[in-house]
């Protein structure tokens, strides 16, 4: 652990405020935070300036004009696998290394395991591949000497550790999965369900306990309401049985293959076709309407999705997204998301 103590002196150098925690290795679970001392609900753990943030203004405008457009994420990817410099090399030597990744992470996996992941974590692989492609086609035609295995192993830093950032100075935000810093000795903190509260100003983030914690305890945060399929494929890791609140499973598998063509149809045209989630609690709101359609005629199935007909239930109401679909209650739709504050990743 010298290096972790070496790099928390690091951090403290340039500003980070740390109260009662420390860098601890948690079997199975990396380096994480654990109490050294009790804490009460409402006590600050940690406060990082916002000058010791890597962004999108710490990238030297060298690389960024160098390679011109490209996501917030691919930039900082960019960087970190260019970076040789020696003073930021204390925080560089405490990250996960390119074997832990490969443990972990589905998208280092050989396409043979990949193929067995459930199907709503193979969507988000896919989309994690399309995301890496083209950061990587921007990155590769300025920088051809850079290895792919590099620059996908800081993609993967960047993927798994950022935290939400609001950019004060810019005029039109990037999409809110792009709104990326990398914080110092924050991005130790692990996930939970329900965790530490992290807030984001002008000044920098801090990190303070939502309810006592006592000494010798791992100390969380919430990466946001994700399913155990999201963790997997996002962060390599997915919760014990019966622990995640938030964890869901998908049912397109299921119920997608009795609908007939026209059926489909219908239900692509009025926005409730897929999506369909059995949380812990219930079958999504999407899905039983979905499923209605195979109990009553079309006609009949249209005036209720429009509003005309009143369910057997006496319920009825829907919302659209900005896409046109139905809204669900699946909560990586609707769900507070650490990309929001805490967003590790
Ligand atoms: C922000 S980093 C946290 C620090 C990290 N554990 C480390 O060793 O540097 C996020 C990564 O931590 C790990 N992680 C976070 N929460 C976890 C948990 N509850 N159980 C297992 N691993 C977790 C995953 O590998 C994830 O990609």
């Amino acid at each position: 652990m010298e290096v972790h103590k070496e790099f928390t002196e690091w951090a403290v150098s340039r500003g980070v405020k740390i109260n009662g925690i420390a860098a601890h290795r948690f079997p199975g679970r990396g380096i994480s935070i654990i109490a050294k001392k009790s804490f009460e609900a409402g006590e600050t753990l940690l406060s990082v300036p916002t000058t010791a943030l890597r962004t999108v203004h710490t990238v030297p405008k060298t690389i960024s004009r160098a390679i011109g457009k490209i996501t917030v994420n691919g930039l900082l990817s960019a960087e970190l696998a260019l970076d040789t410099s020696e003073h930021r090399a204390p925080w560089r030597v405490v990250l996960p290394t390119r074997e832990d990744f490969l443990e972990s992470v589905p998208l280092m996996w050989d396409s043979s395991l990949q193929a067995l992941l459930p199907d709503a974590c193979q969507k988000l692989l896919s989309n994690q591949k399309r995301k890496v492609a083209l950061d990587w086609a921007a990155v590769s035609k300025t920088y051809s000497k850079l290895s792919y295995d590099l620059y996908l192993y800081n993609w993967l830093l960047v993927n798994t550790r950022t935290f939400y950032f609001l950019d004060a100075k810019a005029k039109k935000q990037p999409p809110r999965d792009d709104c990326s810093a990398l914080s110092p000795f924050a991005d130790y903190f692990n996930h939970a369900p329900h965790g530490c509260n992290v807030s984001f100003s002008a000044t920098g983030y801090e990190i303070t306990t939502e309810k006592h914690i006592p000494k010798g305890a791992e100390i969380y945060i919430s990466y946001g309401n994700h399913s155990n399929d999201f963790l997997l494929a996002e962060y390599g890791f997915i919760l014990p049985s019966g622990t995640n609140d938030w964890d869901e499973i998908s049912l397109d598998a299921y119920i997608i293959p009795l609908f007939s063509p026209t059926q489909k149809k219908h239900l692509e045209d009025h926005g409730f076709l897929g999506k369909y989630v059995l949380d812990k609690e219930t079958v999504c709101y999407r899905a039983q309407v979905a499923l209605r359609i195979l109990c009553v005629g079309l006609r009949k199935w249209e005036r209720f999705v429009e509003g005309y007909g009143v369910a057997s239930d006496g319920e009825f109401g829907e919302s659209r997204d900005a896409d046109g679909n139905a809204e669900g209650h699946n909560s990586e739709e609707v769900g507070a998301d650490w990309r929001v504050i805490a967003k590790c990743g």
